[in-house]
């Protein structure tokens, strides 16, 4: 008799791999179907490597700036090379951990390539030809590069992927697409010491983040000599020998490499999708409701196949609300789970400074039933001081409360400011008013007190805050 798993999930990455765990923790037989690695875009392609890059950059800018401390350093080069090696190094042990780790939990991992198969039995998968059999099935496939049809070649016009794989660093870089990946890639490589043009259609950087938050990381890119295009819309690029020529509406800039960085799109395609049932949106994403299920009946889609932010904790979020659902309606677990919302969810460009936030900002506060805005310079948080040492924009922690009401925004840009967006998330999470925080005391000197005090001053009791 066939095997009928209760979930089987297609695709391995964030959201995929979340899913089978919690379901598996909660008693569900699981089958796990991955075509590449266990780990998905984040751990080999995305938010590991990236991050591994920007703190070899950072170390970089630490050497180069050391004297201003007292400290005597020579700065002897980048080696590339090296930099992918701790970066792989980084990957490989994580990578063996989540292997490791799923298959102590009884899932069936399953390598190949599947496809959506619904019949008079219900969803499966077609794994390489082999039936796979369950009473649910999730779709997690993920997103990839959007190219906008240029002539991507690995080696001079790159996508993220290919940009870190390079062994050796390009002199002059041109980046195509001032969101996230853009910034985090023009701070690291200007750091590691490349020319760096940034070119962004629209006006400014991160078009979703607050824009005087967004104001500061364009001075400090500015500062250490990223050239910014805002507001220019590439036409085209051509491979020339050695070089690349991007066309702008103002002229033409020449790099050694272009690295393209204008989103991602969803992975629908050769998925059987359509034949199954499964609606797809305007914009390519897999259409499905609040609880993740699809339009097809026990097919549901989870990460970044979901229209919202491209988000790793996004993903875990999703895979564990759903096998959570899964389990509740299957009689396995009373307790109902709540769909995570998008709005609730912490966003981090890594970039030098980092700019962190969650929630609303300003001008969606201000436009969805107004707001009280409170914010704190970090040039009189001691810790922010130590942290850029000589930069006259030390950065800014700007928390953004209803009138009279809860804490919806909280956004930060700074120096390793990054991790403080945790506290945030806490504080509009449980839509804590001001009041509710006041009275949590933060260490001396530490970056937390800026948040401390941004939120004292929206509750009427600001200590160290200029008038
Ligand atoms: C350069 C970069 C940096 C990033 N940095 C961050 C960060 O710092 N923080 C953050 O939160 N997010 C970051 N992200 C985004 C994050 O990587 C994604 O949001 C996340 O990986 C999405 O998870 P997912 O499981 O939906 O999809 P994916 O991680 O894309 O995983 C999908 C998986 O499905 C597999 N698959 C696809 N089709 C099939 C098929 N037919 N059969 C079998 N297997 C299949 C793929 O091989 C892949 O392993 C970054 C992304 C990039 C590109
Ligand atoms: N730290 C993190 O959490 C992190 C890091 C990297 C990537 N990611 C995820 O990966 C996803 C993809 O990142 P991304 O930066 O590629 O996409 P994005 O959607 O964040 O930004 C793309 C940018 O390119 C611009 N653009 C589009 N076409 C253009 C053109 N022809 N000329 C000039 N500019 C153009 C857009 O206006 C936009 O600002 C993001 O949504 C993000 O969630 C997250």
């Amino acid at each position: 008799m066939t095997q009928v798993h209760d979930l089987a999930v297609l695709g391995g990455g964030p959201a995929g791999y979340a899913t089978a765990l919690r379901a598996a923790q909660l008693g569900l037989d699981v089958a796990l179907v991955e075509e590449r690695e266990l780990g998905g875009t984040c751990l080999h392609r995305g938010c590991v490597p990236t991050k591994a890059w920007l703190q070899a950059a950072k170390t970089r800018t630490t050497v180069a700036k050391a004297d201003r401390l007292g400290i005597g350093a020579i700065l002897t080069g980048v080696d590339a090379a090296k930099v992918r090696g701790f970066a792989d190094s980084l990957v490989s042990g994580l990578h063996r951990g989540l292997t490791g780790l799923i298959r102590s939990r009884g899932i069936r991992v399953v390598p190949g390539h599947g496809r959506l198969v619904v019949d008079a039995e219900g969803p499966a998968l077609d794994v390489d030809g082999e039936l796979l059999r369950a009473h649910n099935v999730v779709l997690a496939t993920g997103s990839a590069p959007v190219t906008l049809g240029l002539p991507t070649d690995g080696e001079r016009i790159l996508t993220s992927e290919h940009a870190l794989r390079l062994e050796q660093l390009p002199g002059r870089a041109v980046i195509l697409g001032g969101g996230v990946i853009g910034v985090e890639f023009a701070s690291l490589w200007r750091d590691l010491g490349v020319d760096v043009v940034l070119v962004e259609a629209r006006p400014h950087l991160l078009p979703n983040e607050d824009p005087d938050l967004v104001a500061v990381l364009e001075r400090r890119l500015r500062a250490r000599g990223v050239d910014l295009r805002l507001g220019a819309k590439a036409e085209g690029i051509v491979r020339d020998g050695d070089q690349v020529r991007l066309e702008l509406p103002d002229g033409t800039v020449t790099a050694d490499v272009a690295l393209i960085a204008v989103g991602r799109r969803p992975v629908t395609g050769g998925l059987g999708l359509e034949e199954a049932g499964v609606a797809l949106t305007s914009t390519g994403h897999v259409s499905a409701t609040r609880e993740l299920a699809t339009t097809a009946a026990g097919v549901f889609a989870v990460g970044d196949l979901i229209a919202g932010p491209q988000l790793a904790h996004r993903g875990y979020a999703h895979g564990i609300f759903l096998a959570e659902q899964l389990a509740h309606l299957s009689g396995g677990r009373p307790i109902r789970p709540r769909p995570p919302e998008d709005r609730d969810i912490p966003r981090i460009t890594y970039s030098s400074p980092q700019l962190a936030s969650v929630g609303l900002t300003r001008e969606q506060a201000a436009a969805t039933g107004g707001c009280e805005v409170s914010d704190f310079d970090l040039r009189g948080n001691a810790r922010a001081l130590m942290l850029a040492p000589g930069d006259r924009d030390a950065g800014l922690v700007r928390v953004i409360r209803r009138p009279g009401g809860a804490l919806v925004g909280v956004h930060l840009v700074g120096e390793d400011i990054a991790e403080l967006i945790a506290e945030g998330t806490l504080m509009v999470g449980w839509q804590a008013t001001p009041d509710d925080v006041k009275d949590l005391i933060h260490p001396h000197p530490s970056l937390s007190e800026a948040l401390a005090e941004a939120n004292l001053t929206l509750a009427g009791s600001a200590l160290h805050m200029h008038a």
